[in-house]
């Protein structure tokens, strides 16, 4: 399979390393001039069970000319068009594109840009961190799940699951994708504003009560937003993970922080915007997320 690596900051060198790993032809393609430079005269550094350094190529957008089979998309969301619209020497009539975005919204983002049956999106639970150009760190256990968006034949899924897996990125099938995402999304809504705001990573947040009682009304607030939506979670996975990540991601910087602390946008619109725009569209009041989103909101409006 060739895979083409949309967006190849912390995730995206993470499953391109993964793809290589499985024997997979794989373009790490990135606007960073810096981290493509690097990577093509030094490898990738990827810090994970030890450091290796893999020889990936990395190119600019402009200068990708062949058609591939897989787009994997690791953009930020806000980027996602613009960067889809400047790879379209890279999308053929057999193109697959597959989001592990964060944020509810990904399918409607990737639609259009191939027929509905390519489209796969899903989630991630693994870590990683961008440390410098061509460097990226991942400490922290984790999965992916995937599918085809709009109930296409999940046979491709299944070879880039399987793929994933043998490249040493546990990922599965999930029929009930949306669901997935919709979890991941009340969890990321919860976890990443709270460490972006506080400046603290997952371990404080389990260490103290009211960081704790916000974790619960706003996964109460995003579980009622989705049944309202048509999608049935229950919130005892959801704060599950929050357990997890508190545990086993304690000192990990949620990607939202890495963003606040870099001076950079934020996914908050996609992540916790999203989620309370569908709470609000049936009625229903989400405070805390609302709160959180303008919180972080105004943290953006300091880079202006
Ligand atoms: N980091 C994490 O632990 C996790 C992140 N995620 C999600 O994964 C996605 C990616 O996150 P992450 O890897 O942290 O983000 P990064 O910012 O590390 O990587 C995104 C990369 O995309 C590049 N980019 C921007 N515009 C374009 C374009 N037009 N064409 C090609 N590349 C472009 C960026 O360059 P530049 O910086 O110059 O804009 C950057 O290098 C997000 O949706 C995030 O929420 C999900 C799970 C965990
Ligand atoms: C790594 C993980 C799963 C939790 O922090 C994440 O989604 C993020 O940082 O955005």
């Amino acid at each position: 399979m060739k895979v083409l690596v949309l967006g190849s900051g912390a995730m995206g060198c993470l499953y391109g390393a993964a793809f290589h790993r499985a024997g997979h032809e794989v373009i790490l393609c990135d606007v960073n001039q810096a981290h493509v430079d690097a990577i093509n005269a030094n490898g990738l550094e990827l810090d994970r069970n030890g450091v290796e350094h893999l020889p990936i190529r990395a190119a600019l957008p402009q200068d990708v000319t062949e058609p591939v089979d897989l787009v994997l998309v690791f953009t930020k969301t806000f980027h996602t068009q613009g960067a889809l619209e400047g790879i379209t020497a890279a999308i053929s009539t057999h193109t697959h594109l597959l989001s592990l975005q964060n944020g509810l919204g990904n399918d409607r983002r990737l639609a259009g840009f191939v027929s509905d049956d390519r489209v796969m999106v899903g989630a991630s639970m693994l870590p990683s961190d961008l440390v410098g150009p061509g460097r990226v760190r991942s400490h922290g256990e984790g999965y992916s799940r995937l599918y085809p968006a709009f109930g296409g034949d999940p046979a491709f899924a299944a070879e880039v699951a399987e793929a994933m897996a043998a490249g040493g990125l546990p990922a599965q099938l999930d029929p009930e994708i949306h669901a997935a995402i919709w979890g991941k999304a009340i969890f990321n809504a919860t976890m990443n504003p709270l460490c972006a705001l506080t400046l603290r990573t997952p371990g404080f947040l389990g260490a103290n009560a009211e960081s704790r009682a916000l974790i619960g009304e706003a996964v109460a607030e995003g579980v009622a937003a989705a049944r309202a939506s048509g999608v049935t979670i229950d919130a005892q996975p959801i704060l599950d993970l929050t357990e997890v990540s508190m545990k086993d991601h304690a000192d990990h910087e949620a990607s939202m922080l890495q963003d606040v602390k870099a001076g950079r946008r934020t996914e908050v619109d996609a992540i916790v915007g999203a989620i309370v725009e569908a709470a609000e569209a049936h009625g229903l009041a989400a405070p805390v997320l609302k709160t959180l989103w303008r919180l972080v909101k105004l943290e953006e409006a300091k880079l202006d």
